[in-house]
């Protein structure tokens, strides 16, 4: 595509040189620049960017778009000024990967917890439903059935705008997306034309990057105040700042609860370890789920089913079919007679629901044991509070490592262990080593206990300095079943 015709997507400042150009891609980071491509010169939370223009050049990027210019040019360049460079990044990219979500209709799904869920039951309900769909999430990245790997929620706006660029062109009608924090703050879904966004929840969590709750409510929030009039803004009701989310926002609002009057109302009438019956604007329907949350994140795939124009009794049909999304409530039952749960709770509010549900369910028939650790190099300050409730909601808790990545193992432990009172320590065992945490709490387990195995759920890594390890807790718990079963 030509330089000239990526540019219109942006306001500019300063041009020097030829705009003529053909560009082949475009990169942020100089280490991807490839011949002829254009580097976007972007200050970062670790480093800034400009002071890579230099490298860039050297590996081939005939086009540097920044907000201050070097002070030396190459000749053969083309330098580009703009006031606000992660702004443009994202515009140029999806002007650069042919306006994707003009062809497509995207739906985005923001929240503290949920996203994953939401936005997988969509996709395979609009697979079932027979469209082509494309899904963007923390698990793994979907182009209708080829699955594509993924270390972030929300990739970075070129790699977004790739596999949204893709989707189109193979056809899919409807692409559905996580939209965490951390891309509302960098603007990775700059210039994407949302049809629908979807809101979950907000409790605490990322306050390492976002420092205050209110800054991380206000990106969570500009993603609703971004959205087009022809789009629709579906909020929790029940959630304290669902309203909040949508107060300014252009786009048609729609809310969803299980406590209060909405446009969506649902309700639990029967829950069990099998599923739940759940009546949704006075039409029953069984699911394959349990927990309230899931009633709850089930209700925003209906809601958004309908939004998007699908039947209510059809949408209701396919609600049915759909099964829980790896390590997310994922059962695993041992023949001693327990069950292990793996679970993706890694913040308080999400361990808190996960415990609640399992005692819902047990309803004072069998032990609760929960495994927990916190991520390294995140919030600290959820860790305390994780430790209170595991301990609140558990007759045992083994406190254990969770991804260290660059912090010690037992330093994270301790800040968890700090939240405890002396005489919770009587339940409380911490063994750094996952696998032996695991194992203990399986050791311990008698017949109709649960042991909750939370924080990493689809997770197949540890991250120990950089470096991922092979670790899966499912893979972990039926080695362990297997032995159980050896002994015998
Ligand atoms: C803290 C954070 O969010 N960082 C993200 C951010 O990087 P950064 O701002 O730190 O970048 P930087 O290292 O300072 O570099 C600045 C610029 O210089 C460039 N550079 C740098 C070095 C070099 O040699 N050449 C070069 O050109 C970089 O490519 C970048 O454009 O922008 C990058 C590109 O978009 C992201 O990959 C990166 O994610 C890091 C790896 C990360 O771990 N992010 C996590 C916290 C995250 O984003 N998580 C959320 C989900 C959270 C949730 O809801 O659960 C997610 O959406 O995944
Ligand atoms: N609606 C909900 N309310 C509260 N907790 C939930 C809800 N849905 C899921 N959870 C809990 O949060 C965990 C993560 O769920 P999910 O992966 O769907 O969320 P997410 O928003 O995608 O998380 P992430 O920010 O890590 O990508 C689940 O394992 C479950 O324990
Ligand atoms: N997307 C979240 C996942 C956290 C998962 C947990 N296992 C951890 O490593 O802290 C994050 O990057 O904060
Ligand atoms: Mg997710």
């Amino acid at each position: 595509m030509k330089l000239g015709n990526i540019l219109q997507a942006i306001t500019t400042g300063m041009v020097k040189g030829n705009l003529d150009k053909e560009i082949s891609g475009i990169q942020m980071d100089s280490r991807q620049i490839k011949e002829g491509d254009l580097f976007v010169a972007v200050k970062g939370t670790q480093t800034d960017g400009h002071a890579y223009i230099g490298k860039a050049i050297e590996k081939g990027a005939t086009a540097v778009v920044c907000e201050t210019l070097p002070e030396t040019l190459s000749e053969t360049v083309t330098y580009i000024q703009v006031n606000d460079s992660e702004d443009a990044v994202g515009r140029l990219a999806t002007t650069f990967y042919g306006d994707p979500t003009s062809k497509l209709d995207l739906i985005g799904v923001t929240g503290t917890n949920g996203k994953t869920t939401i936005a997988t039951l969509l996709y395979n309900m609009f697979r079932k439903f027979g469209y082509k769909a494309g899904l963007i999430s923390t698990v793994c990245n979907y182009i209708d059935g080829e699955a594509i790997p993924t270390d972030h929620t929300t990739p970075d706006p070129i790699t977004l705008n790739q596999l949204l660029g893709r989707m189109a062109d193979e056809g899919c009608k409807y692409a559905f997306m996580e939209v965490s924090s951390h891309a509302v703050a960098q603007k990775r879904i700059g210039g994407l034309k949302f049809a629908g966004g979807i809101f979950t929840n907000l409790t605490r969590d990322h306050l390492d990057y976002h420092k205050t709750f209110e800054n991380y409510l206000k990106a969570k929030k500009a993603f609703f105040d971004g959205l087009l009039k022809t789009a629709f803004a579906l909020t929790n009701a029940d959630d304290r700042n669902g309203l909040v989310m949508t107060q300014n926002t252009k786009a048609k609002v729609a809310t969803y609860s299980l406590r209060s009057l909405a446009d969506f109302k649902g309700k639990v009438l029967e829950d069990g370890f099998e599923g739940m019956l759940l009546d949704i604007n006075n039409r029953e329907v069984n699911v394959q789920f349990i927990g309230r949350f899931n009633a709850s994140n089930l209700l925003a795939v209906y809601s958004a089913a309908c939004l998007l124009g699908k039947q209510p009794e059809d949408v209701l049909l396919l609600l049915s079919t759909l099964r829980p999304v790896s390590g997310r409530f994922d059962s695993l039952r041992s023949t001693k007679g327990y069950t292990a749960i793996v679970d993706y709770a890694h913040t308080p509010d999400a361990l808190t629901n996960v415990l609640n549900t399992i005692h819902e369910v047990l309803n004072g028939r069998g032990k609760v044991i929960t495994v927990v650790g916190a991520g390294g190099n995140r919030d600290k300050g959820k860790r305390p509070i994780m430790a209170q409730e595991a301990v609140r909601l558990s007759d045992r808790v083994i406190i254990t490592s969770d991804n260290p990545r660059f912090e010690e193992p037992q330093d994270i432990i301790n800040d968890m262990l700090a939240g405890l009172k002396s005489n919770d320590m009587n339940k409380v065992l911490s063994i750094t080593d996952r696998k032996e945490a695991i194992r203990t709490a399986c050791m311990l387990a008698q017949a109709g206990d649960v042991i909750l195995v939370a924080g990493k759920g689809h997770e197949n890594y540890q991250d120990i300095k950089g470096v991922k390890h092979h670790f899966d807790d499912k893979e972990v718990l039926s080695e362990i079943f297997k032995n159980e079963n050896n002994q015998e």
